[in-house]
This record gives structure tokens, sequence and C-alpha cells, in this order.
């Protein structure tokens, strides 16, 4: 048995990456139900060296819903220093969207070259919640070796609000200009053909994925007791507040709240805690 990994998903073939030079193409077994996405790593039999059979969908990392993808290695969230101006409140929340789906992402602040106080403010901020944060510029080509660094051997998502320039950062991290639809060799489909999730490839086993419909409506079936796990810099200090139920919120003697009032927790990222468990409540309140 052959495995592989689903690279795009066409006209009801998938096309898969074995490890060898070329992609294999494949049909579904008719019994196999499951559903395959993008980024899916499959079992399948060969039936001569360049079209096979898919017998099953192996077990995800991770998968998001839109853009439809399974199993990223790392995902970038790109937001501007400056043009449009970057929104706190937005970034927690497409931080709250990967960490939902299993991925604990990695955050871009491109257009430095407009605003490197703000960018690094920005940096500050999110490093100590302790998420890794790059500074770059698709202009003026800083930061990119460093981007380029992280990318081998694996599949990198890029998300992020319209405007922040990702896709000149996509076409100088690609070397090759995206908007003018060039055509990747190993894919053989230009960019532009499609909305749904795409991946790009850099060379042999390294894929770049464009995530034009990043949503944030993910966690929208989330519990209010779930939404704490989406925070990895508050989660640390749960498990001693005095109600074993506690949401951290006008609960006395809760240890996320000490931990704010000390400063252990950035106050901002506190009050998106709960922005977002208000509205969760307030929806749960709706559906009774
Ligand atoms: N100053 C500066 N401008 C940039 C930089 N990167 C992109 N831009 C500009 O920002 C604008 C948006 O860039 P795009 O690459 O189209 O942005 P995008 O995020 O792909 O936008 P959508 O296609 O709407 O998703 C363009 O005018 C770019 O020239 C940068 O690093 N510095
Ligand atoms: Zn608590």
């Amino acid at each position: 048995m052959t495995t592989g990994r689903v690279i795009k998903n066409y006209n009801g073939f998938y096309y898969v990456d074995t490890g060898d030079q070329e992609l294999v193409e494949c049909r579904r077994r008719g019994k196999l139900k499951a559903k395959i996405l993008v980024g899916d790593r499959l079992s399948l039999t060969m039936v001569d060296d360049h079209k096979g059979v898919i017998e099953a969908v192996l077990p995800r990392s991770n998968a998001l819903r839109r853009p439809a993808v399974a199993n990223i290695d790392q995902m970038f969230i790109i937001m501007a220093a400056q043009s449009p101006d970057p929104n706190q409140f937005l970034v927690d929340k497409m931080l709250m969207t990967c960490e939902y789906a299993g991925i604990h992402p990695k955050l871009c602040f491109n257009k430095c070259d407009l605003d490197r106080e703000k960018a690094e403010q920005y940096q500050s901020f999110y490093q100590d919640c302790g998420y890794d944060v790059y500074l770059v510029s698709a202009r003026t080509g800083e930061g990119i070796d460093a981007l380029l660094r992280l990318l081998p051997q694996k599949i990198t998502a890029f998300g992020g609000p319209s405007g922040v320039g990702k896709s000149s950062l996509l076409s100088r991290i690609l070397g090759r200009d995206l908007s003018v639809g060039q055509v990747s060799e190993k894919i053989k489909r230009g960019r532009h053909t499609t909305r749904h999730s795409e991946i790009l490839c850099m060379d042999d086993h390294t894929y770049v994925v464009d995530t034009p419909g990043f949503s944030s409506l993910e966690f929208e079936n989330l519990e209010p007791r779930e939404l704490i796990q989406l925070f990895p810099d508050m989660m640390p200090y749960t498990g001693t507040c005095r109600f074993n139920s506690c949401l951290h919120y006008h609960e006395p003697d809760c240890c996320v709240k000490h931990a704010v009032a000390e400063g252990k927790i950035r106050k901002e990222r506190y009050e998106t805690y709960c922005k977002i468990l208000e509205s969760i409540l307030e929806r749960k309140r709706f559906a009774w």
C-alpha cells in the first residue's frame, strides 16, 4: 500500500504527492465515504505508475473548515503594520480560529517599512502571549529570508484580511508573480482559477497554501467552558479557581482574573476573552 498527500482536488480526481517526481492521479474507492480534503494523507493502491485508487483517509492532525484544508504543518496569520491598521480583536479572533482547528499559528506583520514602531509593539505583545511574530516587508524584502527558512518540507498556510499584502508576500516567497496566474509545474494549474484553498508548490514536498476565505466563525459551536482552551496564554492559570465550573468571568476567587490583575495575562487578551464569552452566552440564551 502506498501513502501520499492530496495536493489538489479537481473534477473528481485527487492529485496525490507520494514522494515521486510526478503527482499521482487518483479516484476514490467507491465504498469510501470519508470526506477528502486538500492536505489529507491517504493510503492508496497504485494502478500504474501515475494512477491510483484511494483506499482510506489517514487520521488528521488538524483541519480547517474554511478554507477546507487538513494537516497543515504551520499557519501564518498575515497582518499589516499599517494600511490597513492592525486590529487587536481581529488578530485575537484569527488566532482563536486556528487554535480551535488544532493549529498554533505564527503571526507575520507585513508593510513594516510603513510603521516599524507599531509592528514592534505588536511583536512584543504577541510574543508575550506565546506566539512567534515575524516582521517583514514585501516591498523592501526585509525579513523574507527568515520566513523562507521555515518553509522547507512543510505545508504552510497563509491567511489574513484583505489588503495586508498577502499576494505581494507570497509572490516574494515563491519568487514568481502570483497576480498574473503563473502555472506551477507540478500542479499544472494557474492561480486565481478557484476560490478554494490552493496548494502552491515551491519545490518537491514544500507547499504553500493561500487561504483567501479565512473565516473566523469556526468556533460558533463552542461551549462557554471550552473557550479558554483557545487562549494558550491563559490556560496555565486555569484549574485552581474556586469553582470547577469557573468561566473566569464574574466568579469570585478566579485564578485567571488574579493573573490579569498581576499583569501575568495581558489585559487586552482577557478583554477579548470576555467579549467572545459574552457573545457565546448570548447565543445560548437565544437558543433556549
Ligand atoms: N508599503 C508597503 N506596501 C505593500 C507591502 N506589501 C504590499 N503592499 C501594498 O499593499 C497593497 C495590497 O497588496 P496585495 O498584495 O494586493 O494585498 P492582499 O493582501 O493580497 O490583498 P487581497 O488581494 O485584497 O487579499 C498593494 O498596493 C501593495 O503594493 C509592503 O511590504 N509595504
Ligand atoms: Zn476562573
